[in-house]
């Protein structure tokens, strides 16, 4: 597992491109037959993918990285699956998961297992696992079982649909939140105006990309943006002092995971546009 540590707005600041996305950005989530973990110290969120073909892959690492005898022994989990069919089995009961399905695995659970249903189309399940101090029943949702709500317009080339899977009205967990956001074709904006949430860290993984298409992510404190380059399938890490928004150079899909002190969705700062820098 990849450790990310914590940062400070003063020292990002000095950052260029190279260390920039050392710190923030995470290319590769989606290997065949292999788990890809990055643990980052901004609220011990761990951001991962699972890419079952040929074999199943079991949720595991080394375990004196988490200081535990397995993996969600103090932990939770989310995985949404942004593959071809798949499932997830926890502790011997199987939840089939189609593109864009949504499992919640609570704390306690002891194996937890992905599997491709078709090697020719593979699952691919994104994961976020946060620190958990309660158990919450594993439970899976859907995009048609998921609260929606339609934000943006297409003046603001912003059209989108706002799904949440693991949040205070939907799947009860610690303190993961998570959900995905679609973009309307011919709107290539997230996030604007932008927002912080010092109270919580949040990390986005773009998908539903063309291989040659990129999202402009836009991370920092609001007087002191910058940008990442982000191709189809890859994460970017916010912390809580950062806003996180990104420009396509087409529409896309986004989930996003959440992890601190609260679970309140709409608990955000929003940063007017003018006071952008
Ligand atoms: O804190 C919440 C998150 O930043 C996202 O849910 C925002 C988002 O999906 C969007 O505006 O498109
Ligand atoms: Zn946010």
């Amino acid at each position: 597992m990849e450790r990310r540590y914590a940062s400070h707005p003063n020292e990002v600041k000095q950052f260029d491109t190279q260390r920039l996305r050392k710190e923030f950005h995470i290319p590769t989530l989606f290997t065949p037959d292999q788990l890809e973990l990055v643990l980052t110290h901004e609220d011990r969120l761990i951001i991962g993918g699972a890419a079952p073909v040929n074999d199943e892959i079991k949720l595991e690492t080394e375990l004196k990285e988490l200081g535990v005898s397995f993996f969600l022994e103090r932990r939770e989990l989310g995985a949404i699956n942004v593959g071809g069919p798949g499932s997830v089995v926890v502790d011997g009961t199987e939840y089939e998961l189609n593109t864009k399905d949504c499992l919640y695995v609570g704390k306690g659970s002891r194996e937890v297992i992905f599997k491709s249903k078709d090697a020719a189309k593979p699952a691919k399940f994104y994961l976020n696992s946060a620190p958990a101090h309660q158990e919450f029943p594993t439970a899976k949702t859907t995009l048609a079982d998921a609260e929606s709500g339609a934000l943006g317009s297409i003046e603001n080339s912003n059209e989108r649909t706002i799904h949440r899977f693991i949040h205070e009205n939907g799947i009860q967990s610690s303190q993961l939140v998570m959900g995905m956001t679609q973009l309307k074709t011919g709107n290539m904006w997230n996030t604007m105006p932008a927002h912080v949430h010092p109270r919580r860290m949040e990390a986005y993984m773009y998908f539903d990309l063309a291989e040659d298409a990129v999202v402009f992510h836009l991370m920092g404190e609001p007087d002191e943006t910058r940008h990442i380059v982000i191709r189809n399938e890859q994460a970017v890490i916010s912390p809580s002092w950062s806003i996180h928004s990104g420009v396509g150079t087409s529409n896309y899909t986004f989930i996003w995971g959440m992890a601190g002190d609260n679970k309140a969705y709409a608990d955000m700062d929003a940063v007017a546009i003018k006071d952008l820098k």
